[in-house]
């Protein structure tokens, strides 16, 4: 069952240029894709291709002069101004790319508190302990101010705070960035077995090996639009079930397949 889709999404910002003069800047174009329950949909691309203003469109988070057009459901709900806040923390939530997404003034543990009591979750100290110990996380990191985290455990506090509500969607910006091998491994094991779990996972990656290791499809994303739709099991071989020249271009760089470019030998 479809539990996200975008459909035909524009993006752009408004610029000013003088005084009166405004210019709109393009930045998403025809965005479409679907998340089904039970699935881990990759958004994968370049730096700067759009991936997060994605999430940040879903999330309701864009700066104020973005300018969107275009259909995007939940479950069924076209999401807007006055269905989101109903699905925020509790159907669907964020782990934000950027760990300053954290409230400074607040202890982590506070944090954890807010985002179980906002999903309606009367979670008591012990079982928010056990959601934290799920990231590899213990009673100093529960007691301490974001600031006082590393990078990669600011970024595991982010995913217990997503999870803790247990909503039906979560949106994973680059998740593992910062994290050494074992803990990255942890939080895309924890995003699959999720989805096992009928929930969706839409996780968000500049990597192809990342991406096709954890996620059921693939879905590119290259200069604001969406370059190619592929299950993650057509990587194969020399990329013949693959649909898109540029998932082929992408899947024939890749280090295992020589570096190749453009399907050179
Ligand atoms: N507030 C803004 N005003 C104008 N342009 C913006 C704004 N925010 C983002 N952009 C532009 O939109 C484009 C897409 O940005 P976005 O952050 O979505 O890329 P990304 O694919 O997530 O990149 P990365 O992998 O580096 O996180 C970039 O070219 C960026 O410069
Ligand atoms: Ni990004």
């Amino acid at each position: 069952m479809t539990l996200l889709s975008f459909n035909n999404v524009d993006l752009s910002f408004r610029r000013y240029c003088g005084l009166l003069k405004v210019r709109e800047m393009p930045v998403l174009s025809r965005i479409g894709f679907a998340v089904k329950r039970g699935e881990v949909v990759a958004l994968i691309g370049a730096s700067g291709g759009g991936k997060s203003l994605i999430a940040h469109a879903l999330f309701g988070i864009l700066p104020p002069n973005a300018q969107i057009r275009g259909d995007i459901h939940f479950d069924g709900l076209r999401v807007d101004e006055s269905t989101r806040p109903a699905l925020l923390g509790r159907r669907m939530a964020l782990v934000p790319q950027s760990i300053s997404h954290l409230d400074p003034m607040a202890r982590c543990f506070q944090q954890l508190r807010w985002a179980a009591r906002r999903a309606g979750l009367k979670a008591d100290d012990a079982a928010l302990m056990a959601v934290l110990a799920q990231f590899g996380l213990d009673a100093d990191a529960a007691r301490a101010f974001p600031h006082h985290l590393s990078g990669g455990m600011a970024r595991r506090m982010l995913m217990a705070i997503a999870t803790v509500g247990d909503p039906d969607l979560i949106v994973a910006d680059e998740p593992t960035s910062g994290l050494d091998d074992d803990n990255a491994a942890r939080i895309l094991s924890k995003l699959k077995s999720l989805a096992a779990n009928g929930k969706g996972v839409l996780l968000i990656t500049h990597s192809l090996a990342t991406a096709l290791a954890y996620a059921d499809s693939v879905c590119l994303v290259r200069n604001g639009t969406v370059a190619g739709e592929e299950r993650a099991e057509a990587f194969e071989d020399c990329g013949e079930r693959l649909r898109s020249d540029y998932a082929r271009a992408l899947w024939q760089a890749l280090p295992h397949n020589g570096f190749r470019v453009n399907g050179d030998a």
